[in-house]
């Protein structure tokens, strides 16, 4: 079904996977990770299909690959560490925006949507790798993974930016790459439109029934 943006005045947008190929410079940090512990580098296919539920998760799920066993609580903070360090030192080096993303984000800025960035990663690494891919002057407000209490798929962080910007849910739409974004905007009463180009743990987007789908960004618009 071909996207309408008719009465929308508010667009959210996943970051990993729908905005930017962030997964190579993922996949090194877990790797530095990995390897400093005595385990075998993952590398990005593997971590593709580990992203998008923060990293936390991912993190326990490297740990857990690695070592066939269920991490401890302090394992995992300890890990947790040396991913954000290592991520941190170098969170956009290979990182690229995917074709059609810009494109769409200008043309929606220029129409004067309210645009915001809602992501399961870290608040912290979001402004840093948006100025770096020249991304960061479309966007009105941002929510990470540690931004809220709840995370997607919960509809917390997509309510309280509608909320921000008292626009009613019914004329947002969120855009995302994975089974969560679709949930979380479904649960929200948001529009939903998925990109089939990202990371949804090796599944077929299309399966969460997102009301639009389509190939790239630049068909928005
Ligand atoms: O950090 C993650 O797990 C992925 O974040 P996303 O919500 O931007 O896909
Ligand atoms: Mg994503």
């Amino acid at each position: 079904m071909t996207p309408s943006l008719a009465g929308i005045r508010l667009v959210t947008f996943d970051l990993d996977g729908t905005l930017i190929d962030s997964v190579p410079d993922l996949a090194m940090a877990v790797d530095v990770m990995l390897t400093e512990r005595g385990y075998p580098a993952a590398g990005e296919e593997k971590v593709a299909g580990w992203v998008g539920n923060g990293s936390r998760v991912l993190v326990e799920r490297s740990l857990r690959d690695a070592s066939g066993h269920e991490p401890d609580d302090q394992t995992l903070a300890q890990a947790h560490d040396a991913f954000l360090y290592h991520y941190g030192r170098a969170p956009s080096e290979r990182t690229r925006v995917f074709p059609g993303v810009r494109e769409a984000l200008a043309a929606l800025h220029d129409r004067g949507l309210k645009l915001a960035v809602i992501t399961n990663k870290p608040y912290a690494f979001i402004t840093p790798i948006l100025e770096a891919l020249g991304l960061d002057g479309y966007f009105d407000y941002a929510i990470g993974g540690d931004s809220l209490p709840q995370k997607k798929p919960d509809p917390a962080p997509l309510l309280h930016v509608a909320e921000r910007f008292s626009i009613p849910p019914q004329a947002c739409l969120m855009v995302g790459d994975s089974r969560h974004d679709i949930e979380a905007g479904r649960r929200a009463g948001f529009r939903t439109l998925a990109v089939p180009y990202g990371y949804n743990h090796g599944e077929p987007v299309a399966a969460s029934r997102p009301d639009f789908l389509v190939e790239s960004l630049a068909e928005l618009v």
